[in-house]
């Protein structure tokens, strides 16, 4: 596990796009796990300013986002299809065909998470899945008390869930209180994980994920068992970590291990 402590969101944002990035350098063909939410926006925005600046592009690239609300269509804009469009894949030389959102508006929800499964399988599984962070500590939108097993299905949103999210609706607009999310097990089986947490709002959630202990009530702590996940995170949502002095202090060693091996 590694705790990357930066200055601010912006700093944060580019560590992740720069991943991204190396990645698609590398291995063109990459399926990406994708999150929405206003962390990840600023990353996007990197994405799409290196294609357009022909440094990048993203025609063999599959995606697979972690989750949409049941009962939108991808039309709405407050789904998370339309935020993909809107944020990223509109802007961007990626091939919409290989773009898999969670359907909310399906009246067979359990089919469409298998189906979901299959074809998430089919293509050989997630490289490099990115994740926010709920302040409950939920991933996708697996809520506290979610199994730390779980593969993609419905499930019900929390009261805090809903009013942190509440910001993007109209007053009167009709809010979802449930959603198709990929399931713990089926994040943990990415090869690789970045969790990006900007704020102090994120601070308990981050605490709780990286400190606390391996528990449901924390659905962002299943990450300590993973082999390749790294922490991105801001001073302000590192605040309440204990060690931070420690993480920071294994990034300076890595950095010097690096610069002499590169010698
Ligand atoms: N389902 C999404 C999560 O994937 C996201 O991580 C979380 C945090 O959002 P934000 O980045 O806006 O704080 O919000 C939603 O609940």
């Amino acid at each position: 596990m590694r705790v990357v402590i930066l200055e601010n969101a912006k700093a944060v944002a580019n560590f992740g796009a720069d991943k991204i990035a190396s990645l698609i350098k590398t291995k063109p063909q990459c399926t990406l796990g994708l999150a929405t939410g206003s962390t990840p926006i600023k990353l996007y925005q990197q994405l799409i300013e290196q294609y357009k600046s022909q440094q990048l592009s993203f025609s063999d690239v599959s995606t697979f986002n972690l989750d949409e609300y049941l009962g939108l269509d991808g039309l709405h804009p407050q789904s998370y299809r339309y935020f993909m469009n809107e944020n990223l894949f509109d802007h961007i030389d990626i091939d919409k065909r290989n773009t898999y959102v969670p359907i909310g508006n399906t009246s067979h929800p359990d089919q469409a998470c298998f189906e979901f499964e299959q074809t998430l399988k089919s293509k050989g599984g997630v490289d490099l899945q990115l994740l926010g962070i709920g302040r409950n500590g939920h991933i996708g939108f697996n809520e506290p008390s979610s199994s730390l097993t779980s593969r993609t299905r419905v499930k019900t949103l929390t009261e805090d869930t809903i009013n942190a999210n509440k910001r993007f609706f109209k007053k009167e607009e009709f809010q979802p209180h449930l959603a198709i999310t990929m399931g713990i097990g089926t994040i943990s089986e990415a090869r690789e994980v970045l969790l990006l947490a900007t704020g102090y709002d994120k601070a308990d959630a981050i605490q709780n994920a990286v400190e606390g202990p391996l528990a449901a009530r924390c659905p962002a702590s299943i990450l300590q068992l993973h082999p390749n996940v790294t922490f991105v995170i801001d001073e302000k949502a590192a605040q309440k970590l204990q060690d931070i002095a420690f993480y920071k202090h294994i990034e300076r060693e890595n950095m010097r291990l690096k610069e002499r091996t590169a010698r």
